[in-house]
């Protein structure tokens, strides 16, 4: 029988179906690994915007974390979406208490339509408790910024950066450059062993790129869950991206969704 390890997502959902926890789903499965899920809130949300969020109270993201936790192997875990300062603390507490091997902080702050998805104090709760426990942390440009409390301009910006987040406690960082405007998008990468590397795919011409940063952390939970090291995961990771992008589905009015099942076809991962 094949073999199919597990991973959790620890997010908010897309009623829209292409970002966040629903993504997380989708591209978990395609890479032949089954997810498991904690539903820190959920979002009446498109294409185009985020209309309306609720949160879910403690007591049953407490009861999530505890169900999945004690029925299943989990191997590698991820955090999108979280909302306020008591989400990031509700997930710190049950990092702490249920001891995941690997924990991935997709540090989610702004969605592509403008709407934001965690506010100012659970950006610094997410500074001070989630990073120290974090084996790895995927800043898009703009998050990149707030959390190394500068602006990103050049590449050199990127490297320092990259620094200033590694002191805050995570060991390896991957700086997405999606949100830049040259023509080869460039991730910067840097890990726990002081090595640094870019990863560089030629720059698509699309709006479709929604949910992509939560479908890089996801396909890295995937992989680390297949026994790749974060290292190995993070170069996956990218290649999944780098041949589904230029792929999208021809849905929605807004950012609209990658086509995450393309790589079905693939028997290995
Ligand atoms: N237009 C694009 N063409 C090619 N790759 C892209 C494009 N936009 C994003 N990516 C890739 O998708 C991933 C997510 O990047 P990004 O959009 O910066 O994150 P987020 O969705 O968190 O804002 C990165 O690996 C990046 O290289
Ligand atoms: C619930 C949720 N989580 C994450 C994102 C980020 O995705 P993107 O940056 O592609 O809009 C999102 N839009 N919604």
């Amino acid at each position: 029988m094949r073999q199919y390890p597990t991973g959790l997502t620890i997010a908010g959902t897309d009623s829209g179906g292409g970002a966040g926890m629903m993504a997380d789903l989708k591209t978990i499965q395609t890479l032949k690994t089954f997810a498991t899920a904690v539903v820190m809130g959920i979002t009446a949300q498109n294409t185009k915007d985020v209309q309306r969020i609720e949160t879910v109270s403690a007591a049953m993201v407490n009861a999530q974390f505890a169900a999945v936790a004690t029925d299943f192997a989990i191997r590698a875990v991820k955090t999108g979406a979280l909302f306020d300062a008591d989400h990031v603390r509700l997930a710190v507490q049950n990092l702490a208490k249920y001891h995941f091997p690997v924990v991935i902080v997709d540090p989610v702050m702004v969605a592509k339509g403008g709407s934001h998805l965690l506010d100012d104090e659970g950006i610094t709760v997410l500074k001070q408790e989630l990073l120290p426990v974090a084996d790895a942390v995927t800043p898009n440009l703009p998050e990149a910024e707030l959390l190394a409390g500068q602006t990103i301009t050049t590449p050199v910006d990127i490297l320092n950066a990259a620094k200033k987040i590694q002191q805050l406690g995570v060991e390896n960082v991957v700086i997405k450059g999606g949100h830049g405007t040259d023509p080869v998008v460039s991730d910067y990468v840097k890990l726990a062993d002081g090595t640094d590397y870019w990863l560089e795919s030629p720059r698509v011409n699309t709006n479709r790129t929604h949910g992509t940063g939560d479908t890089l952390s996801a396909a890295m939970v995937a992989y680390v869950a297949h026994g790749h090291s974060i290292n190995q995961a993070i170069r996956l990771a990218h290649d999944y991206l780098a041949q589904i992008i230029p792929h999208p589905l021809p849905l929605g009015h807004g950012h609209g969704p990658v086509n995450h099942g393309l790589w079905e076809e693939h028997d290995e991962i």
